[in-house]
């Protein structure tokens, strides 16, 4: 258990105290495999079937035994009667016998005996009979039983977000259910006096809760089941009350707004009146730098800032890794890569910043303007955040930068 971190936290260390603290998912449940992107399966999978099945003509033309097909050429064609005919899903009746071709087609089980497919284009299309125009090595145009997956071959590790990709592999196995953590339950909460839920006509004074909203599309866009709590005001012991119904009923409450110095800011001050121990209170960071992390009995409560580009950036910085742990996603990092910049951002970072920015082959493009963390609209279209260190000045275009993906 570590101590309450005093002053601005760095953000891997703030990452590490609340992934710490975080508890892995213990409830499974059983889904259709066709209704399970975006789960995390929690145990191995492994083949039960070879795939293919069975050998089979990648082809739609003859199959034969390479040896009779020697010295067949445009000039020179071998000719063979056709012994079978054999369409895809069904075997064929026996072994090929010698000296003779099967018709087959694309995805048609290789009689016994054939041990190359010559392709149509190379034959006359014979029904009876029929003349092929090149020689083919045994093996050519083959696809053999279990090429491409073993029966018993692990297929899918536990922990893996299953995405359609392993659903593609597991149904080709003929794999119908498949046991997956339950998805995260996680409590959004917006609070401040200034906010209006959007079943409400505008009013002076009053702003729409975007931030509430725009957590929730992202924590399901993520695999949580995120759930919109109504706006609290500035009122401590109201939010104190709804904060702590949260944490009993969610491993993550999710909160924006009222975490930094103000008079009415009453987060901090929640987080002690609900005795949850704070890990830390400020990262070293911006924007969002006023954030708070606390944990009561196992569960997380993230106090996010309220301004909206601040919230979403720290919920990637922040929330993302708690995510992670909570829906059994074994392998986690952050998608960092590293990229030039097709513009310049003019701005000195004496702290540690974050910008929103688009990542596109290798190129990382910053909007010319609307870097302020209470503007959302330049976010429109962003792909990642760029990281630049404290101490930067302006960033010329060229310059290489690290980039955090969404
Ligand atoms: N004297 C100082 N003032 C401020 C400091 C500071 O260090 N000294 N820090 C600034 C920074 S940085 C930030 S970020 C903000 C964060 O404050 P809070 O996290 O307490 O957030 P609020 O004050 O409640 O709101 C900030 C801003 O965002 C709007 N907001 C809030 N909730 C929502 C929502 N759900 N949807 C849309 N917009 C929302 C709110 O109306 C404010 O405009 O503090 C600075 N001040
Ligand atoms: O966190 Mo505030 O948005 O840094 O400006």
């Amino acid at each position: 258990m570590r101590a309450r971190k005093r002053g601005r936290t760095p953000i891997e260390e703030a990452v590490s105290m609340i992934v710490e603290e975080t508890k892995g998912p213990i409830e499974t449940e059983l889904r259709a495999l066709a209704d399970s992107a975006g789960y995390v399966l929690a145990g191995d999978v492994r083949a039960v079937l070879d795939q293919p099945p069975f050998t089979r003509s990648p082809l739609d033309g003859y199959a034969l035994r390479s040896s009779d097909l020697n010295g067949a050429g445009r000039e020179h064609p071998v000719c063979l009667p056709v012994s079978q005919y054999i369409p895809a899903g069904i075997i064929s009746s026996g072994r090929l016998p010698e000296g003779t071709a099967a018709r087959i087609m694309t995805g048609a089980p290789l009689p016994e005996g054939a041990d190359c497919v010559i392709p149509q284009e190379d034959t006359d299309l014979g029904e009876h009979r029929a003349a092929f125009y090149a020689f083919i090595e045994p093996g050519r145009n083959v696809c053999f039983k279990g090429e491409d997956i073993k029966a018993g071959e692990s297929l899918v590790f536990a922990g893996t977000r299953l995405d359609f990709t392993h659903i593609g592999i597991l149904a080709g196995q003929g794999i119908r259910r498949v046991e997956v953590y339950k998805k995260p339950r996680v409590a959004v909460m917006a609070t401040g006096d200034e906010l209006l839920p959007l079943d409400k006509e505008p009013v002076p004074g009053k702003i729409y809760d975007s931030n509430g909203v725009m957590i929730c599309a992202r924590l399901r866009e993520l695999g949580a089941e995120a759930d919109l709590h109504p706006i609290k005001g500035d009122a401590p012991g109201e939010l104190a009350a709804a904060t702590e119904r949260l944490l009993q009923e969610y491993p993550l409450v999710i909160t924006t707004g009222g975490v930094s110095v103000g008079d009415r800011d009453y987060m901090p001050a929640v987080a002690e009146m609900v005795r949850a121990r704070i890990l830390f209170h400020g990262i070293a960071a911006k924007p969002g730098s006023p954030a708070l992390a606390a944990v009561r009995n196992g569960r997380i409560l993230l106090a996010l800032s309220g301004n909206p580009f601040a919230c979403i950036a720290t919920l990637e910085l922040l929330a993302r890794p708690v995510l992670a742990k909570l829906s059994g996603e074994s392998v986690w990092r952050q998608r960092q890569v590293r990229a030039r910049l097709a513009g310049s951002f003019g701005k000195p970072s004496p702290a540690r910043r974050f910008i929103r920015a688009r990542l596109t082959g290798g190129l990382v493009s910053v909007p010319e303007k609307g870097h302020s963390s209470g503007s959302l609209k330049t976010l429109a279209g962003c792909n990642c955040l760029i990281d630049i260190p404290g101490g930067s000045g302006a960033l010329a275009e060229g310059d290489e930068v690290k980039v955090w993906l969404f």
